[in-house]
C-alpha cells in the first residue's frame, strides 16, 4: 500500500508518473480482492476498469466534472479515490459502505440506483442544465459498459445525445465483451468488429510505449510517431455506428494502457461535442481466478478465498436453480415452452436450459421491455414464453405487461426471481414492487410458491394458462424446506388449523414465518389458522369463507405493504361486509437501505416474533370488540398500530 495510503482524493493522482500509476494499479488490484474476497461484491467489474479509472480521474476535474458510472456496480475504484479506501471494511454490510455510487457517501457520485443503461439519460440532461447555466467547463462524463449499451433507454439518450453537437459528453463505452455472459446482438459484434480491426493497431502502440517509457529523450519522438499513426488510424478507421449517429468517436483504446487512454480522453475534452472513447478492457483482471472463469469472470462473488477464489459458503439448492430445473422437466412435455433472459441466464437459472435447449432459448440482453414484449409475439406464434427476471429489473417492464400481454390475453409465463428484500445490493435491487404493480393487471395470475412442490406445481399451472400472463415470484437464495399442507379447500392450502381464532394468510416464502409466529401465539393462548393461497392475484374467494370464521385477520407479505396482497384482501372484506379486525404485514420502507436479506426482514418486522405479536395485538382487539368468548390470554398483546 506504498502509493495506495497517499491517495485520498483524485487530485493525489496528478503527480504521480505512468510508472508509479502502474504501481498504483497493482496496489489497487490486490486491494479489491483483499477485501471483496472477504466481503463479497462485484470483484471481475472493478478489475476490470482499474486504470480506465485512474485516467478518468487524471484528466477530469470531479466532483466539478461529472463522472457518471451506469449500473454503478464498477464503481469500487472511483470510491478508493475519493477518500473511502477505509469504508471496504464494511461493504454492503448495514451502515457500510454501499456497492454503488451513494451521494451520502461524497460529492463525486452521482446516480445511486443499480438499473442498468441509464447514465446516458442523467449525462443527457446535466447536459442541457450546464447549458441553461452558462457553464461550458464543466465536463459530463458517463462511463457505460457494453453490457448496458444493449438496453433500450440507452440508446433512447444516444439519440438525444447526438441531436446536439454543441453540448458536449463524454461517453466512455467499457467494453469488456460481456454482461455476465458475453453480451449478445448486433451491437456486440459491432463492438467486436471494432476491437478486432484494433488489434491491427497493436504493434504500433508497442512501440510508441516503449518510447513513452524511454523518459524525455523518447518524449518527442513519440509524439510524433503517435501523431501520425493516430492520422493514419483515423483515416482508415471503420465506419461505426456512433459516427453514423452523428458522435465523435475515439478509439478502440486498449483500457488497460493508461497513457493511451489519457491521450484518448483528453483529446475527447478538447472536442466540444459528443464523443464516444471505446475502451476495451478485460473483466477480472490481475486476478487469476477471475480471469479463467468463463461463467461471468467473477462479476458478482460472496466471500471467496483469496488464493484460490473458491467460494466460502455455498447455498444449496437455490430458487432460481429449482425453477431452472423444473423449467427443463416441463419443457420435455411441452415442446410448446421457450425462454428468455435479460443478460443473467445463470443468475436466473436457465443455463441447463440454454444447454438442453439451445433453440428455445432466447438472451435479448439488459432489454427487460423487449424481453416481455418479444415473449407477446413469441406466444403470438403458438408457443408458451417464460421470462425469468429480477423483480426489480421487471418494474421497467410494466407497461408491455400491461398492453403487450394483458390487453391481449396471451399465455406468457413471468417467473419473478429476487422478488421481496434481497439486502446487499442496496434499495434499487429488492423485489418489492412485483405485487403491487401487477395485482392491478387484468386477467393477469400471480402466484407466490412457498417450497419446491409449491413451485413445481404452480409453474404447471402457469404453464397450462393460454389465454393470459401467468407469473411467479420467489426471493433469493436457497428454496425453503417442505411446508406439507394439512388440506386444500377452494385452492387455499391449510398449514395449520384452529377454530375461531386469528386467520393468517402467509404469501409464498412467508409460510414458514407465518407457522413459527402460530406456535408463539399459541404459547400465549391465542389459536390460530395459517393459510397459503398459493395463487395470489386474483384472490381466491374462499379467502373470505375462512376469513368469516375467524375474529381477526392478519396478513404477511414479503413486498410492499401498500398496494399488495394484504392490502387485496383488506378489500375484499371490506366489499363483502366482513369486519373482523384487519393486520396488513409487509415492507412500509420501499427504500430501505443496504443488509442482510434477515436484517432487512427484521426491520421490516417480518419475523415470528414480530408476526407474533400483530396476531397477539388484534386478538385482544377482536375480543374486546365484543367477540363472543375472550382468549384465555392476550399477554404480551401491543395496543393495535393505527
Ligand atoms: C435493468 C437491469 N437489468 C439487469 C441488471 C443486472 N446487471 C447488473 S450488471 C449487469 C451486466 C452489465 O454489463 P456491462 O454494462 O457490460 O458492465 P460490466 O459488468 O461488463 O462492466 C447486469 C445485466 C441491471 N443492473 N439492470
Ligand atoms: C449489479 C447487478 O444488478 C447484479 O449483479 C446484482 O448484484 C445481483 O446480484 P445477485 O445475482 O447476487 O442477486
Ligand atoms: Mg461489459
Amino acid at each position: 500500500m506504498a502509493l495506495l495510503e497517499h491517495i485520498g482524493e483524485p487530485a493525489d493522482l496528478r503527480g504521480l508518473s505512468h510508472a508509479q500509476l502502474g504501481a498504483l494499479a497493482d496496489e489497487i488490484r490486490g486491494f479489491l480482492v483483499r477485501h471483496v474476497a472477504r466481503t463479497g461484491g462485484h470483484l471481475g467489474p472493478n478489475l476490470g476498469v482499474v486504470e480506465l479509472t485512474l485516467a478518468l480521474h487524471r484528466c477530469f476535474d470531479s466532483p466539478r466534472d461529472a463522472l457518471l458510472w451506469d449500473v454503478g456496480h464498477q464503481a469500487y475504484v472511483h470510491k478508493i479515490l475519493t477518500g473511502r479506501t477505509a469504508g471496504f471494511a464494511r461493504l454492503r454490510q448495514r451502515g457500510g459502505l454501499s456497492g454503488y455510487p451513494s451521494r451520502a457517501e461524497s460529492a463525486h457520485d452521482h446516480i445511486e440506483h443499480s438499473h442498468a443503461s441509464m447514465a446516458l439519460s442523467y449525462a443527457d440532461g446535466m447536459a442541457k442544465a450546464r447549458q441553461l447555466a452558462g457553464d461550458g467547463g464543466r465536463h459530463i462524463v458517463a462511463v457505460v459498459g457494453d453490457g448496458a449499451l444493449t438496453g433500450g433507454p440507452a440508446w433512447e439518450a444516444l439519440n438525444s445525445i447526438a441531436a446536439a453537437p454543441d453540448r458536449p459528453v463524454v461517453i466512455v463505452v467499457n467494453d469488456n465483451g460481456r454482461s455476465y455472459a458475453p453480451t449478445v446482438g448486433g451491437l456486440a459484434r459491432h463492438l467486436s468488429a471494432l476491437r478486432t480491426h484494433a488489434r491491427h493497431e497493436r504493434p504500433a502502440d508497442l512501440g510508441r510505449r516503449a518510447l513513452d517509457e524511454a523518459g524525455a529523450p523518447g518524449r518527442r519522438p513519440h509524439r510524433a510517431v503517435h501523431a501520425t499513426r493516430q492520422g493514419i488510424k483515423d483515416a482508415l478507421a471503420p465506419r461505426t455506428f456512433f459516427a453514423d449517429l452523428g458522435l465523435a468517436y475515439l478509439g478502440p483504446v486498449d483500457g488497460h494502457d493508461l497513457p493511451a487512454v489519457e491521450d484518448a480522453l483528453e483529446r475527447a475534452k478538447g472536442l466540444g461535442c459528443p464523443v464516444v472513447v471505446h475502451c476495451v478492457t478485460r473483466k477480472g483482471l490481475g486476478y487469476r481466478p477471475a480471469e479463467d472463469d468463463d461463467t461471468d469472470h467473477f462479476h458478482g462473488v460472496g466471500a471467496i478465498d483469496p488464493r484460490t477464489g473458491v467460494p466460502l459458503r455455498t447455498s444449496g439448492l437455490t430458487w432460481s436453480a429449482a425453477f431452472g430445473h423444473e423449467l427443463s422437466a416441463a419443457a420435455a412435455e411441452s415442446p410448446e415452452v421457450v425462454a428468455i433472459t435479460a443478460a443473467m441466464p445463470d443468475s436466473v437459472g436457465l443455463t441447463a436450459f440454454a444447454a438442453r435447449y439451445p433453440s428455445r432459448f432466447f438472451d435479448v440482453g439488459i432489454a427487460e421491455q423487449h424481453a416481455v414484449a418479444s415473449a407477446a409475439g413469441l406466444a403470438m406464434g403458438g408457443l408458451h414464453p417464460v421470462v425469468a427476471v429480477y423483480g426489480t429489473f421487471l418494474n421497467r417492464a410494466v407497461d408491455q405487461v400491461l398492453m403487450d400481454l394483458a390487453l391481449h390475453r396471451l399465455g406468457v409465463t413471468l417467473v419473478i426471481d429476487r422478488a421481496g428484500l434481497t439486502g446487499d445490493d442496496g434499495p434499487s435491487h429488492n423485489g418489492l414492487w412485483d405485487l403491487a404493480l401487477l395485482q392491478p393487471v387484468p386477467g393477469l395470475r400471480l402466484a407466490a410458491p412457498r417450497d419446491l412442490p409449491t413451485l413445481r406445481e404452480e409453474l404447471r399451472e402457469a404453464l397450462g394458462v393460454a389465454d393470459a400472463p401467468t407469473a411467479l415470484r420467489f426471493p433469493r437464495g436457497a428454496v425453503a424446506p417442505d411446508i406439507p399442507a394439512l388440506r386444500r379447500t377452494g385452492g387455499v392450502d391449510v398449514l395449520r388449523e384452529s377454530h375461531g381464532g386469528v386467520l393468517v394468510v402467509a404469501v409464498g416464502v412467508m409460510a414458514r414465518t407465518a407457522l413459527d409466529a402460530a406456535e408463539l401465539c399459541a404459547a400465549r393462548g391465542v389459536p390460530t389458522t395459517v393459510v397459503d393461497p398459493r395463487w395470489v392475484t386474483p384472490l381466491p374467494a374462499e379467502l373470505l369463507r375462512l376469513a368469516g370464521g375467524h375474529r381477526a385477520v392478519v396478513t404477511v407479505e414479503d413486498g410492499l405493504r401498500s398496494g399488495g396482497v394484504g392490502t387485496a384482501v383488506l378489500q375484499q372484506l371490506a366489499d363483502a361486509g366482513i369486519t373482523a379486525p384487519v393486520r396488513v404485514l409487509g415492507v412500509r420502507d420501499g427504500f430501505p437501505g443496504h443488509g442482510t436479506r434477515a436484517e432487512l426482514l427484521a426491520e421490516a418486522g417480518l419475523t415470528p416474533e414480530a408476526v407474533a405479536q400483530a396476531v397477539v395485538s388484534v386478538a385482544g382487539e377482536a375480543w374486546t370488540a365484543g367477540a363472543a368468548d375472550p382468549p384465555p390470554t392476550t399477554r404480551g398483546a401491543t395496543p393495535p398500530a393505527r
